[in-house]
């Protein structure tokens, strides 16, 4: 068991709220990932959960307990940061196992769970060897069999990915993927990165400011944001909003995301400027310069021989687009 529940709680440091009034119930075995914008208070949220900072008001609940006084060691829950921090003189086996051996476990346990989990993370073979002989990405694998051999109720991770370079990031990123359906264990999971969050979490929490923006699925937020805040947020490249009245539709902004804009040389709904090209491979971002709406970003799928300064038109696929009020909040349309 392990569920999670967030009952109005807030977090001031002195007379700055940073966490308000976030109510949020995190199922048994559900990978729920945080996002928000630098400095929304996701890392505080996570601490406060782990119990490495005090709740100003409201409670946090672990299977139905107020642990809000309850300290970090006895919270049944294990954190995976992006310092690994693993002990420099001890080998991936004893690193693994040190917090069964401090909780008084039997040697020849210990072993076998630490073995259990090597297998796991495809660490077998380092297990004689000490952190600095491993790269990165088997670092972090360590921090977090660290974390599972202990069986918490709870995984936190705090961008636990963010040293990794592109390629380990992918590996990295899909043996959490496996290993959560593996474990069947809840997590909760904090990124920057939008990839991290669209691929891992069963539910994204979408922060701004110390509140709740909106929860739902990945497809649900990609394909009906509540506001403008998330429909930006969610999703890269990120959607263009365009000028509404310029255009003769409803609201103060039109979303539609890059991938939703079909490009012409000859005619289309919005006339603007290639201002630059991106060639990606797999897929072509053209930035078009068109007033009123600023720059809109357009995503083909292949290559595709826009230049720099090129007349281009664009029209969106109004089928998929969004309408916000002034307030920024969707109209139903
Ligand atoms: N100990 C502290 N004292 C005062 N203010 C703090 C403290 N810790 C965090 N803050 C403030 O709380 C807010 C939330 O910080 P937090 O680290 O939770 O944000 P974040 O969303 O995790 O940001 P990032 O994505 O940049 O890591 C920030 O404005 C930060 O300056």
């Amino acid at each position: 068991m392990g569920n999670l529940t967030l009952d109005k709680v807030c977090k001031s440091f002195g007379t700055v709220d940073v966490i308000r009034e976030v109510d949020l119930a995190v199922n048994d075995g559900e990978f729920c990932v945080f996002v928000g914008p630098s400095g929304c208070g996701k890392s505080t949220l996570l601490r406060m959960i782990a119990g490495l900072e005090d709740i100003t008001s409201g409670e946090v609940k672990i299977d139905g307990t107020v642990v809000n006084t309850t300290p970090p060691s006895q919270r049944e829950i294990a954190m995976v940061f992006q310092s690994y921090a693993l002990y420099p003189h001890l080998n991936v086996r004893d690193n693994m196992g040190l917090g069964l051996k401090q909780a008084g476990q039997p040697r020849a346990q210990i072993a076998q769970t630490v073995e259990r989990a090597a297998h796991m993370l495809d660490l077998e073979s380092y297990l004689n060897r000490r952190p600095a002989e491993l790269s990165g990405g088997q670092r972090q694998r360590v921090a977090i069999g660290r974390a599972i051999v202990r069986k918490p109720k709870l995984f936190l991770f705090d961008e636990p990915l963010s040293n990794l370079d592109a390629a380990l990031r992918v590996q990295t990123r899909i043996e959490i993927a496996n290993l959560h359906r593996e474990l069947g264990a809840t997590m909760i999971y904090v990124t920057h990165d939008q990839v991290e969050a669209m691929t891992l979490a069963d539910r994204i929490v979408v922060l701004r400011d110390g509140r709740i923006e909106q929860v739902g699925a990945p497809m649900e937020l990609y394909k009906n944001p509540a506001n403008e805040f998330v429909a930006g947020f969610i999703g890269s490249p990120k959607m263009n909003f365009l000028d509404a009245p310029a255009l003769g539709v409803a609201g103060k902004s039109l979303g539609i995301r890059p991938e939703h804009l079909a490009l012409s040389r000859d005619a289309g709904m919005i006339e603007g400027r290639v201002s630059h090209v991106e060639q990606l491979g797999g897929e072509t971002l053209i930035y078009l310069r068109a007033d009123p709406h600023g720059l809109i970003t357009v995503r083909l799928f292949g290559e595709h021989a826009a230049e720099v300064n090129d007349r281009a038109f664009v029209t969106p696929d109004m089928a998929r687009a969004f309408h916000f009020g002034a307030d920024g909040q969707r109209l139903s349309m």
